[in-house]
């Protein structure tokens, strides 16, 4: 039987957001759409096509893509090509935009009005989007809207996205018809460069800025000196926070899930639904919900990072750094974004043009230390590192922690390294990145971004890691143990069987096997192994909050040890399922899963064995 594709495409007219990276078109569509996509003061946040559905002043519905912020319609890495295929018509399962919303940074019409020329000689009808209006006059430039239009012969709107002003005029120019007329335009693309100086002079644009406050800062900022001094602080202070600041949140979840444990525990006879609950529900759940604070003080962190500009500077400072690893600082906000979780930062990899240097970047990500390990340090470091202050103002606590994402940032030098010598180097490339200007971030976004994080934290916790919990109890509990059993229960269950069977294999590196049942359903997710501890020692023994129980019986060389394996255990196949999709294979997945498993266990194993050799 032969069959034929046919594609079906939504109704409604189809619009498109087109711009160079950082423009604002995000910030645009969110406000047109009411979607929530991220938007960050850095180029090559979307990497992807996103769909969302607008209304005109009039009332017609019509589709809006945000598309991937592009430079030219000749794309030099992935995510350029995502946009080229929309327009081109050629994006599979879409048909080609009815409209393209030509958006540009209005403090930086030269560069910004090349990609306006280059879509016009596409045959779409075009409007001119003026956004970050806002900004321009700020710097005291004063743009006549008609006057531009006259000049292009395009509609244009003035526009600052992220108020949504503009927003109500580019609603109402939809529904006139001229909008969606094709215009006339000049084939040459070799003259787009002096008839943008020319356009600029007659509308008296074309005098430089005076430097403004963005230059005034990096005069700080990226001094050769203070630049990098000014960076290791503000990272540091991001870790000592981490711990400073949650630990009073912390104890109000702890003391309610003590509070609900307790209120259970009372009311219900003993037996497996008094287990269930309790044990497996309350312990495991509660176990891994408490570290919701710290997750989100990171997360402020990183927003604010994000939504200032401060990103590509960073990535500039480091520049340098990381060609000696044989990378470039392109890398490092995939890199970055991967401290929040790998799969983002796999994503963000698409704005790398070199494929090679792509590549390297996503076996890396795995590296960073993503927040679901967070929940997992932040147990054994409560649990076996004292709480004291160094030099009167270090927490000993928050330094052990900045010390595990370092060791997790060192091991990727370490194999960036080994593939700059094992793999063929890609040609030496400089650095171009657009330094945008800085600005406050926004408390709005902000808190969005926030609550969409806790959304994440609260829905794993609620799904994969509650359903894992709650088969790690199953197995830990049944089979029962016999009436008169001298050795503990658990060691009857399915649960203590396996782990007792495996325990062999893990013992050189220190980990008994209560750790080695927590660490297989830690795969699906790296906190379940909290929730997995928590739940095998619940049922085996009395009441007591998990950190008091690992801090008894677990040796401190044992807790190093599974600190190191976090490090570097590649322990998340839905990280491994997106390395397979976006480097379309299998060896790349496998590969990485099978480098950083062996890496893991010498990693662990040699912690092991020098902090016995020590104590
Ligand atoms: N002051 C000001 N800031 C804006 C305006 N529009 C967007 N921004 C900010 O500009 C930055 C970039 O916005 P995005 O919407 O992510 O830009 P984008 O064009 O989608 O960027 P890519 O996805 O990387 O191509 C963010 O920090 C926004 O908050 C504006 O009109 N005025
Ligand atoms: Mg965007």
């Amino acid at each position: 039987m032969q069959e034929a594709v046919v594609h079906v495409h939504p109704a409604g007219r189809l619009l498109a957001l087109l711009g160079n990276p950082n423009c604002g078109k995000t910030a645009l569509f969110n406000r047109l759409t009411g979607s929530r996509q991220k938007v960050a003061n850095y180029a090559g946040v979307t990497v992807e096509r996103k769909e969302g559905r607008l209304t005109s002043a009039a009332g017609e519905r019509l589709r809006l893509l945000d598309l991937p912020g592009t430079y030219s319609l000749h794309p030099r890495s992935p995510d350029e090509r995502v946009t080229r295929d929309v327009l081109a018509g050629q994006a599979r399962g879409e048909k080609r935009p009815d409209l393209l919303l030509c958006v540009v940074d209005a403090s930086n019409l030269r560069r910004h009005l090349r990609l306006v020329l280059a879509a016009q000689r596409q045959g779409l009808p075009c409007v001119l989007v003026l956004n970050m209006a806002d900004v321009a006059e700020r710097r005291g430039l004063q743009i006549d809207p008609q006057a531009l239009s006259r000049e292009l012969g395009l509609p244009v709107v003035r526009s600052v996205a992220v108020e949504g002003q503009g927003v109500a005029e580019l609603r109402a120019l939809l529904d006139d018809p001229t909008t969606w007329q094709v215009r006339p335009h000049r084939p040459d693309e070799a003259e787009d460069g002096a008839r943008i100086t020319a356009l600029l002079q007659r509308l008296g644009l074309d005098q430089a800025l005076p430097p403004g406050r963005t230059e005034r800062i990096d005069r700080w900022l990226l001094h050769p000196v203070f630049g990098p001094i000014f960076m290791a602080v503000l990272m540091f202070g991001m870790f000592q926070a981490v711990f400073a600041w949650a630990e009073a949140p912390m104890g109000w979840i702890e003391a309610a899930a003590a509070w609900a444990g307790g209120g259970l525990g009372a009311h219900l006879a003993e037996g497996w639904l008094r287990s269930l609950l309790v044990d497996g529900l309350i312990a495991g759940v509660g176990g891994v919900l408490v570290f919701l604070p710290q997750i989100l003080i990171l997360f402020a962190f990183i927003l604010v990072l994000e939504e200032s500009g401060y990103l590509p500077r960073a990535a500039y400072l480091l520049d340098r750094w990381m060609g000696h690893l044989g990378l470039s600082g392109r890398s490092f906000i995939p890199l970055l974004s991967s401290f929040a979780c790998a799969i983002p930062g796999i994503l963000a990899t698409r704005s790398i043009a070199n494929p090679r240097d792509r590549w390297v970047t996503m076996a890396l990500a795995p590296l960073m230390t993503c927040s679901a390990r967070l929940p997992v340090y932040a147990l054994l470091i409560g649990a076996f590192i004292p709480q004291r202050q160094l030099w009167g103002f270090v927490e000993l606590q928050g330094l052990v922690l900045f010390a595990l994402y370092a060791a997790g940032i060192a091991s990727a030098a370490a194999v960036a390294w080994l593939l700059k010598h094992f793999t063929a180097r890609g040609q030496v490339r400089t650095l171009m990145m657009e330094l945008p200007e800085y600005h406050w971030p926004r408390l709005r976004n902000l808190a969005i971004g926030l609550a969409q994080r806790a959304g994440i934290f609260i829905r794993r916790v609620g799904g994969i890691i509650l359903v894992m919990t709650l088969v790690i109890w199953l197995l830990s509990s049944f089979p029962a143990a016999p009436a008169d059993s001298a050795r503990p229960v658990i060691e009857y269950s399915l649960a203590g069987q396996l782990g007792l069977l495996l325990a062999p294999l893990f013992a050189p590196i220190g980990f008994n096997w209560q750790i080695v049942i927590a660490l297989i359903p830690g795969l699906a997710a790296r906190e379940v192994a909290v929730g997995a501890l928590a739940t095998v020692y619940a049922v085996s023994s009395e009441g007591d909050a998990l950190a008091g129980l690992i801090a008894q019986q677990w040796s401190l060389p044992t807790a190093l040890a599974l600190l190191a394996w976090y490090v570097v255990a590649p322990q998340c196949l839905s990280t491994l399922a997106t390395l397979k999709r976006e480097s379309g294979g299998w060896a790349l997945p496998v590969g990485v899963a099978g480098v950083l498993f062996a890496l893991a266990y010498a990693a662990a194993g040699a912690t092991y064995q020098v902090a016995r050799a020590l104590s």
